[in-house]
């Protein structure tokens, strides 16, 4: 389906306006696993936002792939030049998102997908309003959580203990969320996000072609007696 919109927002053809699906958790409920496992099954036509942070960078991770990895300095040159849609100081560090890659995937109708805390989310949200959908995802327990940033071994136990403190500002965030996933099973929460992608990518309000397609359907009824 062709997609159109302004940077705006504005629809500019036939289509679908393009959307920015965004995630959100405490530390270690399962965003990055479940941005990976979408990736990994084709991307479900989302690009995925790189963030830049002035957090050091896990074994595991690559510059540029994963994040962009700066110095503070570097941060706040970005923010000076309103380089950042949105950003946050979290666990300590600061993270923030690249505006220009997300204006020019949505201005060609196409859909991101972000890995970003609250406060981030509310900026976005903001900014881009009804373009947004914001999924929260919780842990089956709290202790499950614990293990699981232990379990990634990526953390030194300090940083774990600072993540888990953090958690019980971050969950009382749920509410604020289109939706919310407990991630027990990944499979299923696989396919709740996959369930709640189609289903806004079909909301009415965001297709641009339907009043003129209903249009031609009627004229052709008239037509037809
Ligand atoms: N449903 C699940 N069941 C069991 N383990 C899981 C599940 N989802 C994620 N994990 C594991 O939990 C750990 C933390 O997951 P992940 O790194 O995706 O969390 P995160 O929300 O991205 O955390 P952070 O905010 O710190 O980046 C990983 O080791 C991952 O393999
Ligand atoms: N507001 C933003 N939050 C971000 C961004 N990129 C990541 N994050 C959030 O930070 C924490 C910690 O991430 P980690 O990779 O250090 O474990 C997590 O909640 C992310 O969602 C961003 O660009 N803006």
């Amino acid at each position: 389906m062709s997609q159109g919109r302004t940077e705006g927002g504005q629809e500019t053809k036939a289509g679908r306006r393009g959307l920015i699906l965004i995630l959100s958790s405490p530390s270690g409920a399962g965003k990055t696993t479940l941005t990976r496992a979408i990736a990994a099954d084709g991307g479900w036509g989302l690009d995925l936002s790189i963030s830049v942070t002035t957090r050091a960078r896990r074994p595991s991770e690559i510059d540029g792939r994963h994040y962009r990895f700066i110095d503070r300095e570097a941060f706040e040159d970005l923010r000076a030049r309103d380089d950042l849609l949105e950003w946050a100081e979290v666990h300590g560090n600061f993270y923030g998102t690249p505006r220009r890659p997300v204006e020019k995937t949505l201005s060609q109708g196409r859909d991101m997908i972000f890995d970003i805390d609250y406060q981030g989310t509310r900026q976005v949200r903001q900014r881009l309003q009804d373009d947004v959908v914001t999924v929260f995802i919780l842990p089956p327990s709290f202790q499950e959580l614990r293990q699981r940033l232990e379990r990634r071994a990526e953390d030194s136990p300090e940083t774990i203990e600072r993540r888990l403190a953090n958690a019980r500002n971050e969950m009382q965030r749920w509410s604020e969320y289109d939706y919310v996933i407990v991630n027990d099973d990944l499979d299923e929460s696989f396919r709740s996000l996959q369930a709640i992608l189609s289903a806004e990518r079909l909301k009415r309000s965001r297709r641009t072609g339907l009043s003129a397609f209903v249009e031609g359907l009627l004229a052709e009824a008239t037509q037809s007696g």
